[in-house]
């Protein structure tokens, strides 16, 4: 199930909001930019899926969303057990870092979290099968998919490089370890 927790920055482990409602979700993400939406009119594909029958299944949807945010690639991140290097990987996704593009995901299969810290805030935003989630260029964010991950998502990039990274320094991903059910 989709959720949101919110804390002040300073006081892990004190929520200040929770919920597991879309529509509560994406009203509180709102002021912050950030786009969160569930799309749930389309059958998504087996697990093991390939790559590009992820992308077929979506197309539709994919252009759509690349043609609104000025996209111009696309490409599926699968993470499980079986992943290789698994823990750099966990590791790279895991320290508070920015981007300079929209983070623009969409979870085809299993799960993970969005934390995101602004204006002394932190959001641990839990995505789920159908989620959508765009992250503003800027902010500060982790992911976590927890240390058995289960997660298929749909990325879409705006620079060729793909995916490029700016950590912040900041270590709170240690203090905000996110909720993972
Ligand atoms: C589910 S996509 C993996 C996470 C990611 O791309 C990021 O944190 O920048
Ligand atoms: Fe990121
Ligand atoms: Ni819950």
């Amino acid at each position: 199930m989709s959720s949101l927790t919110v804390y002040d920055d300073t006081r892990p482990g004190q929520p200040e909001f929770s919920s597991h409602d879309a529509d509560a979700i994406a009203d509180r993400l709102k002021p912050l930019n950030v786009r969160f939406e569930r799309w749930t009119d389309v059958e998504p594909p087996v697990r093991a899926a390939s790559q590009d029958t992820v992308l077929a299944v979506y197309r539709p949807y994919l252009d759509r969303l690349m043609g609104e945010t000025g996209a111009g690639s696309a490409d599926v991140i699968s993470i499980d057990l079986n992943t290789p290097n698994l823990t750099a990987l966990r590791e790279k996704f895991l320290s508070e870092h920015i981007h300079s593009e929209d983070e623009v995901r969409f979870f085809v299969h299993g799960q993970g979290h969005f934390v995101l810290h602004v204006d002394g805030k932190v959001y641990d935003v839990g995505c789920t099968q159908g989620d959508l989630i765009s992250v503003p260029t800027g902010i500060p964010h982790w992911f976590d998919a927890g240390e058995t991950p289960d997660v298929v998502a749909l990325r879409i990039f705006t620079h060729k490089e793909g995916w490029v990274a700016d950590y912040t320094g900041d270590d709170i991903a240690l203090r905000f370890p996110a909720e993972i059910a």
